[in-house]
């Protein structure tokens, strides 16, 4: 058995970052951006009024006269010029009148017909935000995920649309003769194939496109059938049949069609008989059957691989730091992803994994908000010590 660390370094050598596609700005969001949006003008244009009020020429003394020769709004530029005891009527977002070198704010004059005083204890501020402020043209914004704030810049730098990755196709396959779909008539001894609904969810959440197919039953002749749909994929997902029983076909069939094998089998619990390598070109990992280790997985080996397709690196899912609330007793031989609460510390949050930790408890998993990470071999840890988990 490899360790996680290993078994992700090769769920990674498996994938690449994917092509590219351009999607206008409206449907940008969330996308990750595939090279740099480059400002096509300066931010502001001009040099701006940043207040309501009246622009000048020169640092005027309370009780100075200024004589009102006119108006500038956004969008509504005056183009002459102003020169000394003349002022401009102006509004925050107006270009700056040549001539003018500050605004004077309206609350600190006073106004008589066409004439403005300057009253006493004025703002001193010029109130005009330069050419350029925000950005200059040729700026770049760099890859990233995008977020609402990154959409305003590009919109602001005139780009309409913008180069993304594509998204990554993962196709789902729930595999088991006791599997029924959602909603279907299971026999007594059947059970509702749910981890794919967890999966394609934990995926599109990532910016991938999930295409769930159909329930492959426990022979080789459908296994086969089912991976051959899969093909066209960017990555194929099985779900179950990985273990050492008469009926775990999976990676039988895939090395039948020439799967060639990254791993199989990884010291982590849940999620012991994961497998992953590459058939007919398309990466594949395949998942346990159980729920909480298929989801877990997902979480360790799936998302990471679609986030390294998607241009974002090839990084480790991020952990974070909590205080153990409770004793919590030795591991064993694997590292083992406790289900886990967290709640509020002093500082760091204090973490309590739960008291069942079978890997087919899906309510438990819906309870849990972090998995506690305690690394294989490690000796029973008091309540009060400092452990790593990964938010869920
Ligand atoms: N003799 C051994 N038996 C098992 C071992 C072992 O080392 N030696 N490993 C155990 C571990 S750990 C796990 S995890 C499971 C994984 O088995 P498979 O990946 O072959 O999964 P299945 O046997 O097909 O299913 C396991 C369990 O999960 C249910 N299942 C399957 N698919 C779904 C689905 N899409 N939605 C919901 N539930 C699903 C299935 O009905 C089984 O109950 O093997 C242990 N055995
Ligand atoms: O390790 Mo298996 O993945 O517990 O249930």
């Amino acid at each position: 058995m490899i360790s996680v660390d290993e078994a992700l370094a090769r769920c990674f050598a498996l994938v690449a970052p994917l092509g590219t596609e351009t999607v206008p700005l409206r449907q940008a969001a969330g996308r990750v951006l595939a090279e740099p949006a480059i400002a096509r003008r300066d931010q502001p244009p001009f040099a701006a009024s940043a207040m309501d009020g009246y622009a000048l020429q020169g640092d005027p003394a309370p009780g100075d006269r200024f004589t009102v020769i006119g108006e500038a709004g956004a969008g509504h530029a005056y183009h002459g010029r102003i020169g000394p005891g003349q002022a401009l009527r102006i509004f925050t977002g107006a270009p700056i009148p040549d001539g003018a070198t500050r605004v004077v704010i309206q609350e600190d004059v006073t106004v008589d017909g066409t004439t403005i005083t300057l009253r006493a204890n004025a703002d001193t501020g010029t109130h005009i935000r330069p050419l350029g402020q925000d950005f200059r043209a040729g700026a770049a914004l760099s890859p990233r995920r995008l977020r609402p704030n990154d959409l305003a810049l590009i919109a602001a730098m005139n780009l309409p649309a913008v180069t993304v990755r594509r998204r990554p196709v993962v196709a789902i396959i729930p595999t088991g003769d006791e599997l029924v779909m959602p909603g279907e008539d299971p026999r007594p001894d059947q059970i509702i194939a749910s981890n794919s609904y967890a999966l394609a969810a934990m995926v599109e959440g990532e910016g991938a496109e999930a295409r769930l197919l159909p329930i492959a039953r426990d022979t080789e002749a459908e296994l086969f059938t089912v991976l051959t749909m899969a093909e066209s994929a960017d990555l194929v997902v099985t779900i179950g049949g990985a273990s050492v029983g008469d009926h775990d076909l999976v990676g039988r069939v895939a090395e039948s069609m020439g799967m060639e094998r990254a791993f199989y089998k990884i010291a982590m619990r849940p999620g012991k008989p994961l497998m992953a390598g590459r058939l007919r070109g398309v990466p594949m990992l395949g998942l346990p059957g159980n729920p909480v280790s298929s989801i877990v997985c997902g979480h360790l080996f799936l998302l990471p691989m679609v986030r390294a397709m998607l241009g974002l690196g090839a990084h480790p899912p991020a952990t974070q730091r909590a205080i153990l609330a409770q004793d919590t007793g030795p591991t064993g031989p694997r590292t083992h992803y406790m289900r886990a609460r967290l709640t509020p510390g002093a500082g760091l949050p204090h973490i309590t994994p739960f008291d069942r930790q079978d890997s087919a408890l899906i309510t438990i998993l819906t309870e849990a908000d972090a998995l506690l990470i305690r690394p294989l071999g490690d000796g029973p840890r008091p309540a009060g010590t400092e452990v790593a988990y990964l938010p869920l």
